[in-house]
């Protein structure tokens, strides 16, 4: 049985009369990835921010490996990792010097400083690139510098605020290597996203906020089971199907919704055992079924579902 790293207790945190986060707990595990999912303005930054000491709560408590996390240096905050949105690097000095210089805050020095350098660059895998300068650098190296930066004083949590944001997508895969890397090395994260794809890809419990609130803690398989339909049916058609298909598709057993996209249906299972009847019925429908496609439901609807709005403007 994991033990209980950090636990967050009913957090809040206003902004003047606007209330950022509203009563937000939960908890990581050792050795565990939490990914805190929520539109912009939801409260991710300002929750993570209080985390790592770097905000004051109103009220609430967060304890970290069973001390609460207060004002001023602590042991505490040593054993957080922080990777923030905004990147925090000197353009000018190469890797490696930057490296050295946020291993200095933490009070490394001389072959334990440059050997925890060393292992933070090969990490990331920038290690051929220590001697040049983050100017020269792309968004996503950049962003591994500055996870590299987060783990010289070896953090038992690393927290990254959006760490994917301005990156293209080979980077980004990278990115995730990097921290896939580190959960098999049994660290704990907590990862900010607004792509319920990437929170998935990582996490072990998604915690969903939305207006400085929790609507969800769980395993994403557990939050699966709370989307209606657990599988998707895309049929492309011969034509464009009619309004009467579409109710009849809609009548079917098994079907939670469906919706016309030009001449497509896209069909919503509550089990993937439905399909053949469903395909069956619309084989027999007078309009030509062309191409067919299974898919399993995504994640990215359990916003939809637990408010009625989309995750993404
Ligand atoms: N320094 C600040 N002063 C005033 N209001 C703020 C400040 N920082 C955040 N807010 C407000 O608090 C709310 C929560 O913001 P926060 O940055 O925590 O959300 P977020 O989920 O991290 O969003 P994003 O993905 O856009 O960073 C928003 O309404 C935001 O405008």
């Amino acid at each position: 049985m994991a033990s209980v790293l950090l636990s967050v207790n009913q957090v809040s945190k206003s902004y003047g009369a606007r209330k950022a986060v509203d009563g937000v707990s939960f908890q990581v595990q050792q050795g565990q990835t939490v990914g805190l999912i929520g539109p912009n303005g939801a409260g991710k930054s300002t929750t993570v921010s209080m985390i790592c000491g770097l905000l004051r709560s109103d009220s609430g408590s967060i304890v970290m490996d069973g001390v609460t996390i207060g004002h001023g240096p602590s042991e505490a905050k040593r054993k957080i990792g922080f990777v923030p949105q905004d990147l925090a690097l000197y353009e000018d000095l190469s890797s490696l010097e930057n490296l050295k210089l946020f291993g200095a805050l933490y009070g490394l020095k001389g072959a334990p400083l440059k050997q925890r350098c060393d292992q933070a660059l090969a990490l990331v895998n920038l290690a051929d690139r220590a001697q040049d300068k983050p100017a020269t650098f792309s968004g996503g190296m950049k962003r591994r510098l500055n996870i590299a930066a987060a783990l010289l004083h070896d953090p038992q949590l690393l927290i990254l605020d959006e760490p994917t944001v301005g990156v293209d997508p080979q980077s980004r895969n990278a990115i995730f290597d990097t921290l896939e890397t580190l959960k098999t090395q049994g660290r704990s994260l907590i990862y900010t996203s607004h792509y319920m794809e990437e929170v998935e890809r990582l996490a072990d419990h998604i915690v969903i906020i939305d207006h400085g609130k929790v609507l969800a803690d769980e395993t994403p398989a557990a939050l699966y089971r709370r989307l209606p339909a657990q599988a998707a049916l895309r049929a492309e058609l011969a034509a464009v199907p009619s309004a009467a298909l579409l109710s009849g598709v809609q009548a079917q057993p098994g079907v939670t919704g469906v919706q016309g996209e030009g001449n497509a249906l896209d069909i919503g299972l509550a089990d993937a055992v439905h399909a053949p009847a469903v395909l069956a019925w619309l084989a027999q429908q007078g309009t030509p079924l062309l191409h067919f496609a299974t898919a399993k439901t995504s994640l990215e609807n359990i916003f939809l579902n637990l408010t009625g709005r989309s995750l993404r403007d």
